[in-house]
């Protein structure tokens, strides 16, 4: 909630004060004092010298001058530079020496692309701030997100996660693996393929209504009356309206109505024009003034827009509680549990109000990438349709049973997956006290480590033509026969749901939906990119999510050809 009020706040701060985020942030850091920029950090990897040149500083501040500032700066540098513990790790002088580089390029939202050229430059180990390291190289997934025997966990970074004092911890924001295993426990029956089966039902009835809408959409163009030159959609938008109305639906027991009403719910749009404004929040947490400030300029209204924002749900949460019929949603096994000792509604309503970004944007983000290669590769999206055309006379005949196995749909979605990562930029976790090493490098204990999921996705090293949609390379064939372009592809490198205790609880569920809306969308129509409005994957910039951008397709009904 601390994150949406904030967030909320410098979307005020930087709109009305400050044209532009950037325009802020260069305003505000440059003024801030030298000895708070590493601070934090020097606490973190216990480094004595640091901390004595931080606290040295901050004596000399005291006694003003803005030389003893350069200075300090300069010193500090030097120091990250050549004497820090990572100096030996490979990466840019300027990203290493300070951690402002990092912190520019997280709110531009250019920081995934930013990470990939370095990684490019400098290899798949790269020191990212002076005492931060991030990795692309397949073995990180074991070494940072596995539990290792007699070795304690990399526990998430408090810097990205922690709530604050008094808020009730959700599943995402758990950092103790106590408290986040026992929030688990309570969610985990509701995302089984049992419990998932008996919840197709609910996924038929908003996959068909999003079929009815594209339908109409189709249908209703000015261009075409009888439907054969089909209507340019956002088909972005309307993923995104189907997959929160999904979990509307599993989760409280009420959808979101977009597909209904053909827009996005009021909370779901506040969420959106928050992201940008979370990116820089988030940087702001480097430099505890900045943060302090920040908080310290909410105006009232804003933090009544964010309590209400976080009420919202917790009146859907309480809704779906007092709800007497048995339904086999999500909530409903957290309600068996409650029967015996169960979740704390503080816990049950953060868990859900993150749950339904994490459950909803991820899934869309993915079909919209998997969709938008595909118009662009119409050979590959006329195999696809062959495939599912073929196997499928009705549309009542696509479920998830005879969805479950079509091998050209889920190679497609795995090559969706592995260009458009709905999480490009694994956020990190911290190097256990006493040190650990990382795909073969040492790292002191205390230092944060991520993955770079979009920069592995898309290196050559791991991928045959890794940047080109070949969605062939997951075929069984592919990893069986030597000929093969794709024989030596390193498949265990995409890993979209993580793995590890805190892996994705709702990947059963993302593939369900993503199989589901494929089929029965590309079964009832033809799908087109519209010249001059096609969209470059590689151009959307992230802000903890991937911008949402419109993904204009034409669609026809199936069978009309253009000009009939
Ligand atoms: C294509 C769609 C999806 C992708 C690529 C995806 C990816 C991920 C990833 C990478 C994580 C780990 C994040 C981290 O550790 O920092 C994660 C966690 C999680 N995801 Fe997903 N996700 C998807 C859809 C879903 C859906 C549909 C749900 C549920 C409705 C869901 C629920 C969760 C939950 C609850 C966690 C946190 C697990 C924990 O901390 O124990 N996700 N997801």
């Amino acid at each position: 909630m601390y994150l949406y009020i904030t967030a909320n706040a410098c979307m005020r701060i930087s709109g009305v004060a400050f044209p532009r985020i950037s325009e802020l942030s260069a305003r505000l850091f440059p003024t801030l004092p030298g000895f708070v920029l590493n601070v934090r950090r020097a606490n973190s990897t216990q480094d004595a010298t640091c901390r004595g040149i931080a606290v040295l500083s901050f004596a000399e501040h005291g006694c003003g001058g803005v030389n003893l500032y350069k200075q300090y700066y300069v010193l500090r540098a030097i120091y990250n530079l050549y004497f820090h513990p990572l100096s030996k790790v490979p990466g840019p002088p300027a990203w290493s020496a300070s951690r402002l580089p990092f912190v520019f390029a997280l709110v531009r939202g250019t920081i995934v692309h930013d990470f990939e050229k370095l990684h490019r430059k400098y290899g798949p180990a790269l020191r990212i701030a002076p005492n931060e390291v991030t990795f692309a190289r397949p073995d990180a997934w074991n070494d940072i997100f596995q539990l290792r025997p007699d070795h304690p966990p990399f526990l998430k970074d408090p810097v990205w996660w922690k709530r604050q004092p008094g808020q009730p911890d959700s599943l995402l924001s758990a950092i103790d693996p106590e408290p986040h295993a026992r929030i688990r426990k309570f969610l985990s029956p509701g995302f089984t393929p049992r419990a998932l089966r008996a919840q197709e039902p609910i996924l038929h009835r908003y996959v068909n209504l999003l079929v009815e809408r594209v339908r109409e959409c189709a249908a209703a163009s000015e261009d075409s009356k009888d439907g054969s030159k089909g209507a340019q959609v956002d088909m972005a938008k309307w993923f995104h309206f189907t997959t929160f109305d999904i979990f509307g639906d599993l989760g409280f027991g009420e959808s979101f109505h977009c597909l209904e009403h053909s827009r996005f719910h009021p909370w779901i749009a506040l969420l959106f024009n928050s992201v940008k404004a979370a990116s820089f929040v988030a940087a702001a947490r480097f430099y505890p003034w900045v943060a302090f400030m920040l908080v310290s300029c909410i105006p009232p209204s804003l933090k009544k827009m964010a309590t209400a924002h976080y009420q919202q749900i917790a009146d859907k949460v309480q809704r779906r509680l007092n709800w007497e019929l048995e339904r086999p949603d999500i909530m409903s096994h957290v309600i068996e549990g409650r029967n015996h000792k169960g979740l704390p509604i503080g816990e049950i309503n953060a868990t859900f109000m993150v749950l339904t970004t994490a459950g909803s944007e991820t899934t869309a983000t993915a079909l919209t990438g998997t969709l938008n290669y595909l118009v662009n590769n119409p050979d590959k999206l006329g195999i696809l349709e062959e495939e599912i055309r073929q196997r499928f006379r009705s549309e009542d005949e696509i479920k998830l049973d005879t969805v479950r196995d079509l091998p050209y749909l889920n190679a497609v979605l795995h090559e969706g997956l592995r260009l458009c990562p709905p999480i490009p930029w694994v956020l990190p976790r911290v190097v256990p006290q006493g040190g650990a090493t990382v795909c073969g490098i040492w790292l002191p204990g205390g230092t944060p480590v991520s993955i770079q999921a979009y920069t592995m996705n898309r290196d050559p090293a791991y991928f045959h033509s890794a940047s080109s949609f070949l969605p062939e390379r997951w075929l069984p064939e592919a990893s069986a026969d030597p000929m093969s372009p794709f024989f030596k592809d390193q498949r265990q490198a995409l890993q979209p749901f993580s793995i590890g205790p805190r892996n994705c609880m709702g990947q059963h569920l993302a593939w369900a939906e993503m199989r589901l809306i494929m089929a029965k969308l590309l079964w009832a129509f033809d799908f087109e990119a519209v010249e001059g409005k096609k969209l470059k994957w590689e151009d959307l910039r992230t802000f903890l999510l991937v911008e949402k951008k419109p993904v204009e397709v034409r669609v026809r009904l199936r069978g009309m050809t253009a000009g009939a």
